[in-house]
């Protein structure tokens, strides 16, 4: 697996407002979608092209599009919800397939309650989005789920991960070729509940959650 750290300071100023206890949802959610922009102006550098030619008012330019069939986006239910819009904005021919994932977060178990995704991926190019990758699991276990469809070129795309984490996706997708990892931060660890630290919190609660 690849995995990309974006340097940046834009990205550094964008996310250290993200964290900030203080920032509500509104800012909170206009954030993370000009992270995403950023992010998946990197993320994307390895999306399949194909030679297309057009004619301009003056000649011929062979230039090219994005190949057939299209890319899919998979935001991961909720919080991978709050990165869709700035995905599709990049990529506005792409399909967007959905995955529901939550975490038991007494037994870190992850339940998928919420699938709708084409049946047959074989042969497709898949961005997952999620902003938050702490033990791993629920990306882990959308990948799995991905593959056995037969997608065979995945791109993570989170702000946030932990070193943990990072570890264990390396370890749940040895022996896939073809699956990398965008990020925009990697911190510093996980606390006893798994959350990272110094993290931002629960991205779901603070991107469509009550505001404390
Ligand atoms: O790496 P992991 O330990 O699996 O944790 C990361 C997951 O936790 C969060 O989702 P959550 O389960 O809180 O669901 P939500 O998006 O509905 O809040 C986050 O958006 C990831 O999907
Ligand atoms: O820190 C964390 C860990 C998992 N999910 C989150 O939303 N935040
Ligand atoms: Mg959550």
């Amino acid at each position: 697996m690849r995995v990309k750290i974006l340097e940046h300071p834009l990205v550094d100023h964008k996310i250290t407002v993200l964290r900030d206890r203080t920032t509500a949802s509104p800012q909170f959610r206009q954030l993370v979608d000009e992270l995403v922009t950023l992010l998946a102006y990197e993320a994307t550098r390895n999306i399949r092209v194909e030679p297309k030619t057009v004619r301009t008012p003056v000649a011929e330019a062979v230039g090219s599009e994005i190949a057939r069939p299209r890319p899919l986006v998979v935001p991961i239910l909720r919080a991978g919800l709050g990165m869709l819009e700035g995905m599709t904005r990049l990529i506005p021919t792409a399909e967007v397939g959905f995955l529901g994932m939550a975490r038991n977060e007494e037994t870190l178990d992850i339940v998928t309650y919420a699938e709708r995704l084409p049946e047959d991926l074989t042969g497709r190019q898949v961005y997952v989005l999620d902003p938050m990758l702490a033990t791993g699991g629920t990306l882990i276990e959308s990948i799995k789920f991905l593959r056995a469809r037969g997608a065979d070129h995945i791109t993570c795309i989170c702000i946030l991960a932990a070193p943990e984490g990072i570890e264990a996706l390396q370890q749940g997708v040895r022996g896939m070729e073809d699956v990398d990892l965008f990020l925009a931060a990697r911190d510093e660890r996980l606390d006893e509940k798994a959350y990272i630290v110094p993290g931002l919190g629960d991205a779901g609660d603070r991107l469509y959650g009550v505001a404390e």
